[in-house]
């Protein structure tokens, strides 16, 4: 029973208190003459115990059969088997065989070390890479960072909500906390009534139990309701905030652009996954320390109080039992950090191969057509596989960096148990106290030692907390890096010029990590209004950066740009949201912002026969079931629906044969299809075609790496 660990040193057991004071007892020499009082108090009680046994062990002999039966029967039993169990003694029975034990699990570790890493069945010596994203490692930085996580939710608009549910959990965790304090009373006064064998007592006190027990049971389920309450609303605030960073200034395609070297991976893993963990992890380590913390508090004074004055019943040193208590835990969370501490780049690295792992499995699913029609799926299994191996790589560098970590931390609590005992034993043997303060001693030196234990029992779950801090603040800082980088295209307030679209002394760069490439070299262009202008040039001369830096979203550019407010871009291959087929015909706006008859009007005009006796609320994966050129036919009816005064065309219609790229010009002319005085300007290979239908055309003039009249 859970309460019972509050009333006892070590087991946590009310029996194993009372028997452990037993034995002592019936173990006390006769008290010598000049013996304290409290010795001889000892000495009787032990007489009494021993008295009460030999009582019993007549009672046994007078009574074989019912309640003692089985226990005589059970004794014989013992020793028929050639055991008597009541008599055995470590140093008779167990110690000849300890030294062959001993040596027999040295052997098996020794064996195991050297042949345990063949079982691994992938090639360990690859040093896996844990990414060149910054991580922390110095024990005095492994909370750095938490707290601009911790910030958005516990000081931004949902404040009070946060603080509410705070309130609740520390509320319940105080009332909890006293029930503790009641139990420990009940125990002590519990057994003193069985030893007085106070009968009248017994059941009232057995009554208090349950009710106790009662409200604890009820306190802690709810605590741990609301402490779920309080998870998911956490969850939803900070994955809100990260969204929202992400999604701003169109920082989610700037980060991808950089996409090497220190940029932080996988976004989508930080914003599902690690926000998760983060705040899982906030709560189960911050729970732990708050209960580790308040137990310290509540029972160090008694700790205080109750510490003899005599350290090891040798020296004056009041309270030296505190400062024992926090040079032994002290020392141990320092040792267990050295020996620890990689596994906090291990743990990222792991979680940043896991991340690629999936992000592979879904580059799969959304490359399927691609791979079934190439039949590519042994390459594809030889790569996942091999990525796989990574993961198996690090794992075993976790295996191994835990194994060290688990002897230390082992070792630590093995010895942690005798701790009590050793150093309050001189104190008793020399009679400066009594055995009742020696195990209410223990009792508070368990919960002082469990307080300050904390961060070595936590370690483990630390360093995996650790790489999730380090990866939302290398994102959250990556974001903030970026929305503070503006793009240097400068965008010229409307009625600035006469004519409909300008562009002037364009410079485009490619990244200076990838390539140092100048694009385009104070490149202009000037479209007057209701003008459809053509340009074309070679394949990667820059044509789709340079509408890039024209749209504000590529971040090596610079000049100035003239553009309507209404203005559309329409790349190669648009993107089509799953959902609806009015979802998909409006987007980028919301499907509530037309009428059904504009979307299925629009639709008509392009002529998208596929779609023909499809309901606008018909739901699919439309990017699946519509052909290249039927997406692009798609893309047109966005163009009609949204009326945009200058319309940008990234080989637009290039999925489209030679008479339906004709028939979306001549659509696209129609006075009610776009605003008067619109203008198109398109990119395309196809010259000779759509020369025709266009008012102008510029071509790539590669000397100056700008555009020229034709
Ligand atoms: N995000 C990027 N990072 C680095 N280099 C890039 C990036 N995007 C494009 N490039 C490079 O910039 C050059 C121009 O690319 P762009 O797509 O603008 O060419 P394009 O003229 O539109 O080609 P195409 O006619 O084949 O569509 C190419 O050499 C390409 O490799």
């Amino acid at each position: 029973f859970k309460l019972h660990a509050h009333a006892s040193p070590g087991s946590g057991n009310i029996t194993d208190l009372a028997s452990a004071k037993a034995k002592i007892l019936l173990s006390q020499p006769q008290a010598p003459g000049n013996a304290s009082s409290s010795g001889e108090k000892a000495a009787k009680e032990a007489q009494r115990l021993r008295t009460a046994n030999d009582m019993q062990k007549g009672k046994d002999q007078r009574l074989p059969a019912n309640g003692t039966q089985n226990e005589t029967q059970s004794q014989e039993g013992a020793s028929s088997f050639g055991f008597n169990v009541s008599k055995m003694s470590v140093s008779e029975f167990w110690e000849p065989y300890m030294w062959v034990v001993a040596a027999l699990v040295a052997v098996f570790a020794v064996s195991f070390e050297l042949c345990h890493r063949r079982l691994a069945d992938v090639d360990l010596t690859a040093t896996p890479d844990c990414g060149a994203e910054h991580h922390e490692h110095q024990m005095l930085h492994l909370f750095k960072g938490i707290v601009p996580l911790v910030r958005p939710f516990y000081f931004g608009d949902e404040r009070h909500t946060a603080w509410a549910y705070l309130a609740a959990i520390s509320v319940l965790g105080v009332i909890d906390l006293v029930l503790g304090l009641i139990i420990m009373v009940w125990s002590k006064e519990f057994w003193d009534t069985i030893e007085k064998k106070n009968i009248s007592r017994f059941f009232p006190l057995i009554l208090d139990l349950c009710l106790l027990a009662f409200s604890k049971i009820i306190l802690s389920t709810y605590g741990q309701y609301i402490g779920m309450m309080l998870s998911i609303r956490w969850r939803r605030s900070m994955t809100q905030w990260l969204l929202t960073k992400w999604l701003k200034d169109k920082c989610f395609y700037a980060l991808q652009l950089d996409g090497k070297g220190d940029v932080p991976d996988n976004p989508d893993q930080r914003i599902q996954e690690d926000a998760r963990l983060f705040v899982e992890q906030t709560m189960s380590l911050g729970t732990g320390f708050v209960t580790a913390a308040t137990h310290l508090l509540s029972r160090l004074p008694m700790l205080l109080l109750l510490s003899p004055s005599y350290a090891f019943g040798w020296f004056y040193c009041p309270g030296w039992l505190l400062y024992i208590t926090l040079l032994y835990s002290g020392v141990g969370a320092i040792v267990a950090h050295f020996v620890g501490q990689k596994l906090i780049s291990i743990n990222f690295g792991l979680q940043k191969y896991e991340a690629g792992f999936r992000y592979d499995i879904v580059q799969i699913r959304d490359n399927a057509e691609s791979i079934a029609l190439y039949g590519s799926e042994p390459c594809e299994e030889q790569r996942l596989q091999g990525k796989f191996a990574w993961i198996e790589r690090v794992w075993w560098m976790m295996m191994c960096y835990t194994k060290r970590l688990g002897f230390f931390v082992s070792f630590y609590y093995q010895t942690s148990s005798i701790f009590p005992y050793l150093v309050l034993a001189p104190n008793y043997f020399r009679g400066q106290i009594t055995l009742g303060t020696m195990f209410m001693l223990f009792d508070v030196l368990w919960a002082v030692k469990s307080g300050f234990d904390w961060f070595l029992g936590s370690y483990s779950e630390l360093t995996g907390y650790r790489a999730t801090v380090d990866r939302l603040s290398n994102f959250t800082q990556a974001m903030e890096k970026r929305s503070g980088a503006k793009c240097e295209v400068k965008r010229l307030p409307a009625g600035t010029h006469k004519a409909a679209a300008v562009v002037s002394g364009l410079n485009v760069q490619l990244p200076a990590k990838v390539d140092q490439r100048q694009l385009w070299r104070d490149a202009n262009l000037e479209v007057k209004p209701g003008e459809f202008v053509l340009l074309s040039a070679p394949e990667g001369t820059g044509k789709s950066c340079f509408f890039r830096a024209m749209a504000g979203i590529w971040p090596h550019a610079s000049g100035e740009v003239y553009l309507p407010a209404k203005t559309l871009f329409l790349p190669q291959k648009s993107y089509i949201p799953q959902g609806t087929l009015k979802q998909a015909v409006a987007y980028p706006s919301c499907a509530t912002e037309f009428t059904d008859e504009d979307v299925q009007a629009a639709l008509e005009a392009v002529r998208l026969t596929t779609l023909e006796g499809r309901q606008l609320q018909d739901e699919a994966n439309w990017a699946m079931l519509l052909s290249g050129g039927e997406q692009q036919r798609l893309a047109i009816a966005r163009v009609l629906l949204r009326k945009p005064a200058a319309l940008f065309l990234d080989e637009a219609t290039s999925a489209l044969g030679a008479e339906g790229a004709l028939e979306v010009f001549q659509l696209l002319r129609q006075p009610k299809s776009l605003p008067e005085g619109s203008v198109v300007i398109t990119v395309s290979h196809d010259v000779e075609l759509l020369k025709p239908v266009h008012d102008a055309h510029y071509t790539y003039d590669a000397e100056s790496a700008s555009w020229k009249l034709e």
